[in-house]
């Protein structure tokens, strides 16, 4: 018998400890097969032998009539007593070359894998595996994977540059939910070379459900969507859903994209959350206000969850790196609600503490634009070239800024922003290079921070913008909807252009006068200024 080719798309493992009071094993197992579940794992942990066989017999009777194969866990002796599809291993299980000789080379053998070490031994026995699961991506119930070190989806994503190229096929585990779904398949995106998961491997979603069907319809729907955008993306040699067609684009369209963005702010006027460090806090509200957005600087892990749902988009800014949970929170439910989320890594390459608290956030979330002087993005993007002082960038900043952009977007799969007396934005496709400012913008404080409080508050508006325009759909295959690329222009360009406007009164004497005119010229700002004095190139 030939190999069987698997769709790992929708990997259910099977928990009967999990089911709802009162809901039966196999009925639950039947709906969920209907729901589009497209391997299944019976795991069982408790049972004896003989129960083991007698469940994962009457599993692959209901699972054969689906066409859709069973893996058993652990038990080389359960799966050739019922002749299932092949096993699902442990490290601390049978090696891998004897399983394969136990169970001939037809069989499938799978492998939990938790770091790169283990995926690096894992290609050395790669005759003999067929996947891997990776995880746990975060913390979970279930007793298997509990007290794992959690990878996040950006730990997933370098284990996927390990395997890339070696025919082994990858299931995610650990954590999973509808909710962080996409998150996790933008997320983990590899970065060396835009590998992607095979699947996903879900217990509680749909096992805990009393409704597996729908449960397993909703989970199905987003892997095929990412799947489908990935086939378009790859002909463009990128897999990310950060990038859209834009072909034949030119400056002209992206200042009539920044002049629709000022007037749907304006007409919506998005409430924003800012969790931003409490030297700017005051400021970043009253440039929020100005633009005609609703600041809100809530910051509390309960406030920030509560608040998620109603908000247009959201600010993390861990200048004075404070409010960790909270951040924690209010990322994880940026992504659930599926709103913009701006990360501004103040001072990030200063300090060990501010490198591992910008890791730990990002292995709790997935940015949608990530925005930095030269030394935060450089320390992004483990660069050496350009060296920070405090919460300032040194020196002159890179030789190639747009190429630093690019490659960072695609290795996080997130808009990049790089600020300074010139900005470069990137979706890793694409760079834009923005020549406006004042030089007084490096006399105020903060300058930095406002310009991402302005950059969220346009990707809220962006995203307005597109659920108005296409009957609130929201596409699958994006995290986030609306040009997050053209709401970072915005961002930038109304910010900068007001600048200048403001050095140039008469009224402005220093840095003191041009503070509160820069939140006047922001306030007065029009799309025909911006038009008449943008400086903006597509390189
Ligand atoms: N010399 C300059 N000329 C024109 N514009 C500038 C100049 N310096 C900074 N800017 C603008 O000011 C904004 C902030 O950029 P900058 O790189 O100074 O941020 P930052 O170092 O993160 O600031 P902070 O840490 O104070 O928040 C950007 O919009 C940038 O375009
Ligand atoms: C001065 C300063 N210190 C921490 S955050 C901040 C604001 C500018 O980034």
């Amino acid at each position: 018998m030939p190999k069987i080719d698997i769709d790992y798309s929708v990997y259910l493992v099977t928990g009967r400890e999990f089911l709802p009071a009162g809901k039966d094993y196999y009925e639950s197992l039947e709906e969920s097969l209907q729901g589009g579940v497209t391997v299944v794992q019976v795991r069982e942990k408790n049972a004896d032998t003989g129960e083991f066989i007698q469940v994962a017999r009457r599993t692959k009777e209901i699972c054969d009539q689906y066409n859709v194969p069973v893996l058993i866990n652990d038990r080389i002796d359960v799966h050739l007593a019922v002749g299932t599809a092949g096993i699902h291993i442990g490290q601390t299980d049978c090696p891998i070359s004897l399983a394969r000789t136990l169970i001939g080379e037809d069989a499938i053998i799978g492998l939990s894998v938790r770091n790169t070490d283990e995926a690096n031994r894992a290609i050395e026995s790669k005759e003999s595996l067929d996947y891997i699961g990776i995880g746990a991506v975060w913390e979970t119930g279930s007793k298997d994977i509990k007290g794992r070190k959690t990878l996040g989806p950006d730990g997933v994503g370098e284990i996927l540059d390990v395997i890339q190229g070696h025919g082994i096929k990858s299931v995610a585990i650990g954590g999973i939910h509808l909710p962080n779904l996409p998150q996790l398949l933008h997320g983990s995106v590899s970065p060396l070379n835009s590998n992607t998961l095979d699947g996903v491997a879900v217990i509680s979603d749909i096992v805990a459900s009393l409704h597996p069907r729908e449960a397993a319809t909703d989970l199905r729907e987003i892997v095929d969507s990412f799947k489908r955008a990935k086939r378009v993306l790859k002909g463009q040699q990128s897999v990310f859903s950060i990038l859209q067609g834009r072909d034949g684009l030119n400056e002209d369209q992206l200042i009539k994209g920044v002049e629709g963005l000022m007037e749907v702010l304006q007409q919506e006027t998005p409430l924003v959350n800012q969790l931003t460090n409490k030297v700017v806090m005051n400021d970043s509200a009253n440039v929020t206000l100005a633009v005609g957005a609703s600041p809100i600087m809530s910051t509390h892990p309960r406030d920030v969850h509560d608040l998620s749902p109603a908000i247009g988009a959201c600010l993390i800014n861990f200048g004075t790196v404070d409010d960790k949970e909270g951040m924690k929170v209010a990322g994880r439910q940026a992504n659930v609600n599926r709103k913009p989320l701006v990360f501004d890594p103040v001072a990030v390459g200063a300090t060990s503490y501010r490198r591992e608290t910008a890791a730990e956030l990002l292995a709790h979330w997935q940015p949608t634009i990530i925005k930095g002087n030269a030394a935060e993005i450089g320390a992004m993007a483990e660069s050496t070239e350009v060296m920070s002082r405090g919460v300032d960038a040194a020196g002159s900043g890179f030789k190639d800024p747009g190429s630093v952009v690019k490659a960072l977007a695609r290795k996080r799969a997130a808009i990049i922003v790089l600020t300074g007396p010139t900005d470069y934005i990137s979706d890793g496709s694409l760079v834009i290079k923005v020549s406006n400012g004042s030089h007084y913008l490096e006399k105020i404080t903060g300058s930095g921070c406002q310009a991402g409080s302005l950059i969220a508050c346009y990707a809220a508006a962006s995203r307005i913008k597109y659920l108005n325009e296409n009957d609130s759909f929201e596409d699958d295959s994006q995290l986030v909807q609306g040009d997050m690329l053209l709401a970072s222009l915005a961002g930038i360009l109304i910010y900068t252009v007001a600048s200048e406007v403001a050095a140039e009164r008469q009224d402005v004497k220093g840095p003191g006068t041009f503070r509160s005119a820069l939140i006047d010229e922001l306030y007065n700002l029009t799309p025909e200024v911006v038009r008449k004095r943008a400086k903006v190139e597509i390189l």
